[in-house]
């Protein structure tokens, strides 16, 4: 593929055009003046008359660079930054000032960089977000904004068709970080890009200030956010109403994915069927672990009425993984009462039982509060493995190492094949390691962790360990819901995503008792899984893209592609556009990319580029 441009077409480089429209057609965004910069306009490889159109010429060397140019220089100053957190900020820098070229970088090099942008360096990210505060990367909405939430969302620069939402009070298993979450929607919304091809200029991570009960960054003077304590229930219930009216009125349609707040119950019973959101942390955590459980089921041989769940952990994540492991167990054929008997949750008081003394149960708990215990409680995790002698252990408490060398040889007794999933992140909060939990149950282990772990050698083979992270489904659940418009997202289509990531897996990954796709096929996988949602709000009739309705399978998995935004092909693009513009029909100049070249679902690598 040739990049040779006509000197003809650079010749007719000082045409006005309306940059404006350019941009506007190009990126969707409204044609007014962009508060942030347009962080596409600045990239090397661009032509000589790309440059003078985009009036970007001279702002850059005047060397035209190719893809794989950048591609070495971007990993070679990777490698040349020592710790992870100085990779995660050049990566943010490079994404702010040339996201095409970011992007790129992403696609070829999954597994290594998204440990840098996502769990866990982007949990150090936000414990020192105030601290390293560079540049905007998302909007802030302040408590004392009430009342006009809207005005402050009428700043942001861009058409948004999805958000992620958080108010910093759970960010991972690091506690309530106040704004300095911010890296979480930043870091989520990356993978969004990344993994199911959403546009990174109609993404919006979003940060509500609310106060924080955290008195060390409120008594920090870096801090950036309000010093007021945390606002009461009913002040967040107010604040939030307001924003979904605002958000929803400046972008009819916008998906709304609320992240890491502290109890998200209430949020997600109050806004589900009103708005098109879900909650990532109840509902995608649940998706994704029942996606690798229903792999692990067939691996371990259990029958479902056989199997004993015991789960370190009864917040969000924790119920939101019973709760869907629930509905599987009654589609494979158990009684609603059944399901709900194979769990045994475990929280920070012990073994969660309505009888046990002391405060009072929160609701989520309720459902799976055992009442067979005939007034035993159980204290420690210990403990609780002996008395329940569990099939499965899920960890989900934030507890790092909660999962002792004791626990794990007590599993390996007790089954051929346990299931051990330590599921909290970052990796410092981890129920356990791999190395660990291969040691101590003999390599017999299911296992799959929240922030990944490397491969092992064991008895002469190579194992690798499943990442049971939500950032398998929710690309693939917010693209689904953009495509076909629905106007609420469904508990089936929520279910869906996880049948879907569990047939995701290529024939040679079963074969190797793998429990998750290679994270390296992440846009195949998402879109698989944006299929399966699409074709679950069809039958449960909240789509309003009517038009989806009647393709086949294969059409609809073309359709999702080529909705996709892939950073190779939109660089080709803006190329394309102006050379449209200024009426140059040059023979040797092509369009970008072939599909699906490279395995990763992103277009073929296009060649050196040559502009002179
Ligand atoms: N792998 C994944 O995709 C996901 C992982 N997570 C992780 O799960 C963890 C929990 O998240 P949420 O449920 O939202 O938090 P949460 O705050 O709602 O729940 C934490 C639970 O752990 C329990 N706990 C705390 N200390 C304990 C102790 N010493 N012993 C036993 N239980 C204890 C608490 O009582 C509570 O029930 C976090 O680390 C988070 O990063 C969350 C969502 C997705
Ligand atoms: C992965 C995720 O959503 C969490 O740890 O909160
Ligand atoms: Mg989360």
């Amino acid at each position: 593929m040739s990049h040779n441009r006509t000197t003809s077409t650079a010749s007719k480089s000082g045409n006005s055009l309306p940059l404006a429209n350019i941009k506007a057609a190009h990126h969707g965004a409204p044609v007014r003046p962009h508060v942030l910069p347009l962080p596409t306009d600045y990239d090397t490889t661009h032509t000589l008359e790309a440059r003078k159109y985009l009036k970007t010429y001279g702002l850059t060397p005047p060397g035209v660079d190719s893809f794989e140019n950048q591609s070495k220089r971007c990993l070679a100053i990777l490698a040349s930054r020592k710790t992870p957190i100085e990779k995660y900020q050049y990566l943010s820098v490079l994404r702010n000032t040339n996201v095409n070229l970011f992007y790129r970088l992403f696609a070829e090099n999954v597994k290594e960089l998204t440990p840098l942008i996502y769990t866990p360096t982007v949990g150090e990210a936000c414990q020192r977000w105030s601290e390293l505060y560079t540049q905007p990367e998302g909007l802030y909405l302040s408590y004392e904004d009430r009342g006009h939430l809207h005005n402050v969302i009428s700043n942001w620069p861009h058409d948004v068709e999805i958000t992620v939402v958080t108010d910093g009070s759970r960010i991972l298993g690091l506690g309530d970080l106040g704004i300095d979450g911010m890296g979480i929607p930043v870091g989520k919304l990356s993978l969004y890009t990344a993994c199911a091809g959403i546009h990174p200029l109609k993404t919006l991570p979003l940060c509500v200030d609310l106060g924080t009960s955290n008195e060390e960054k409120r008594n920090d003077p870096l801090y950036l956010g309000s010093r007021r304590p945390k606002v009461t229930a009913e002040e967040e219930k107010d604040f939030l109403d307001e924003m979904m009216a605002a958000l929803t009125e400046r972008w009819p349609g916008i998906v709304i994915q609320y992240e890491d707040f502290k109890n998200p119950f209430p949020s997600l019973e109050r806004y589900q069927e009103t708005y098109t959101m879900f909650n990532d942390d109840i509902q995608g955590t649940g998706a994704v672990i029942l996606g690798g459980f229903i792999n692990a089921v067939i691996q371990s041989g259990v029958a479902p009425a056989d199997q004993r769940a015991v789960f370190l952990g009864a917040g969000s994540a924790g119920v939101g993984v019973a709760k869907q492991l629930t509905e599987f167990f009654m589609k494979e054929g158990l009684s609603e009462d059944e399901a709900r008997k194979r769990f045994w949750l475990v929280d920070s008081q012990g073994m969660v039982t309505m009888d046990r003394p002391g405060r009072p149960l929160a609701e989520h708990k309720l459902y799976f509060a055992r009442d067979d215990n005939d007034g035993k409680q159980v204290q420690s995790l210990e403990d609780v493995v002996e008395y329940v002698k569990p099939t499965i252990l899920m960890g989900l408490s934030t507890i790092g190492g909660a999962f002792t060398p004791k626990i794990l040889e007590r599993m390996a007794e007790l089954n051929d094949r346990p299931v051990v999933f330590p599921l909290s992140n970052p990796s410092s909060k981890s129920e356990c390691t791999f190395e660990d939990a291969i040691k101590y149950t003999k390599g017999k282990c299911l296992f799959a962790s929240g922030s990944p772990f490397p491969t092992l050698q064991w008895e002469g083979k190579d194992l690798v360990p499943g990442q049971g992270n939500n950032m398998y489904v929710f690309p693939g659940i917010g693209l689904g819901a953009i495509l076909c418009k629905c106007v609420s997202v469904t508990q089936n289509m929520i279910y869906a995503s996880a049948e879907a990531l569990s047939t995701s897996l290529l024939p040679d990954e079963v074969e190797a008792n793998w429990l998750y796709p290679d994270i390296r096929r992440i846009r195949d996988v998402s879109v698989i899984v944006t299929r399966g949602v699409i074709r679950a709000a069809q039958k449960d009739g909240v789509d309003r893209e009517l038009a989806l309705r009647n393709i086949s399978d294969e059409d609809m998995e073309q359709y999702i592609r080529h909705r996709m935004y892939d950073p190779f092909k939109e660089h080709e693009k803006v190329d394309e556009e102006i050379r449209e513009l200024v009426g140059s029909k040059s023979p040797t100049t092509t369009a970008g990319a072939q599909a699906n070249g490279n395995g990763n679902g992103i277009a073929s690598r296009p060649g050196t580029a040559n502009g002179h």
